[in-house]
């Protein structure tokens, strides 16, 4: 256990700053006796690049790999915005950070606890996690365009899957389904048309299974996954996916999980070479930025997978314990984001 907790903290735009502030005085209260907070906030976003044209240079990757972990709320503006056109914080700083520091383990859990309503009338138990490729698939922004802006405009994204991307987060999927009661991993992909990658990916699963005889496996095409997410979903356990299809299937996972204000995840670089960070799934929600609506358990949900990555087990599970008595008691009279977050800490 390390006796100092020394964590970067990008807020972010719109409701980002919201649900961080929750969720810092989340993780304040629950940090185990004797663990020191040390936090440095990093003005980094939308509304930082608008007023300084700056979004994330090299000095401050290094200044942001130093620390012990980073806690992001939500980057972007108003997608209308055509002076963030090109994903430039997107690409420039959600996307520059999980490569800068190889994320390449996007952990997504889901469950449906007591309290929570899912728009499903009958989910059943659900409780699985979605193992994301973080660093590779077509994120990478290895593409372009030709013929810009004419009727004969070709643009292309290419999907990068290196059998060495592949494994690695494929290993991590399986250790993880091996510590799981179910032990079962599903692996989606598209292999029926998406053949090259896929073909890659279920070797892969394959090969590894060798080693983890009591975990196991099957397959689902994405677009399957999504009708098996919608009217089966207690049949997942572990899923391991690629970057594009784990980015859409954890907005439905949210979902039917509850809502998107209750999704937590993880970019973990398990090596610990740099260190992990750990957001909400959701973005900055202009639509409802500054009236203190959004939701702040999804943030203090992502602060209980910091803790469990950073060594504090406990304080994780103080924190994942005092969520679930609040969406156990939870009414259907709206709270503010404060209220919300001073109710889980309450419960701490
Ligand atoms: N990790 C990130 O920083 C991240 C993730 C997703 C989107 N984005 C960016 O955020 C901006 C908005 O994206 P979007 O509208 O597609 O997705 P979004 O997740 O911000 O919002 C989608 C919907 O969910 C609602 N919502 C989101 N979080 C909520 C919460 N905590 N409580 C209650 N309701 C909540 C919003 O009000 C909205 O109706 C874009 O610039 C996008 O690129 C950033
Ligand atoms: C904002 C965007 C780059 C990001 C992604 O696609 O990974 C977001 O949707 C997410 O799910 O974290
Ligand atoms: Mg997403």
């Amino acid at each position: 256990m390390t006796d100092r907790l020394d964590l970067a903290i990008i807020a972010g735009d719109g409701i980002g700053p919201e649900v961080i502030g929750e969720a810092v005085q989340v993780l304040e209260a629950a940090l185990p006796d004797g663990v020191e907070l040390v936090t440095t906030e990093y003005p980094f976003g939308a509304g930082h690049y608008l007023e300084t044209g700056e979004v994330l240079d090299d000095s401050s990757l290094e200044a942001l790999a130093k620390h012990d972990a980073i806690l992001l709320g939500a980057v972007g503006g108003d997608p209308a915005d055509e002076r963030l056109k090109g994903g430039i914080i997107e690409r420039g700083l959600l996307l520059k950070l999980r490569f800068a520091f190889d994320h390449f383990v996007n952990l997504r859990p889901s469950a449906i606890v007591p309290g929570v309503s899912s728009p499903l009338a009958d989910p059943g138990e659900v409780d699985f996690i979605v193992v994301r490729e973080g660093t590779e698939g077509p994120y990478v922004g290895n593409g372009g365009v030709v013929r810009a802006g004419t009727p004969a405009e070709i643009a292309n994204e290419l999907s990068v899957n290196t059998a060495f991307g592949v494994e690695r987060v494929v290993r991590d999927a399986f250790t993880r389904a091996a510590a799981r009661p179910r032990k079962h991993l599903t692996l989606v992909h598209k292999k029926n048309v998406l053949v090259n990658a896929g073909v890659l990916w279920q070797r892969v699963v394959d090969e590894v299974a060798t080693e983890f005889p009591e975990v196991t496996t099957d397959y689902l095409h994405v677009d399957a996954a999504t009708i098996f997410f919608v009217t089966d979903p207690a049949r997942f356990d572990v899923i391991v996916t690629d970057n594009l299809f784990g980015d859409i299937l954890t907005d439905l996972a949210a979902a039917i999980a509850g809502g998107i204000g209750l999704a937590a995840s993880g970019n973990i670089n398990p090596t610990g070479a740099y260190p992990s960070m750990f957001e909400p799934v959701h973005g900055s929600a202009p639509d409802i930025a500054g009236q203190a609506k959004a939701d702040p358990t999804a943030a203090v949900l992502s602060v209980a997978l910091l803790l469990e990555h950073v060594g504090h087990p406990e304080a994780a599970a103080r924190v994942v314990a005092a969520v679930r008595e609040d969406l156990a008691a939870r009414g259907t009279t709206p709270r503010s984001t404060g209220e919300v977050g001073a109710a889980i800490r309450e419960r701490l």
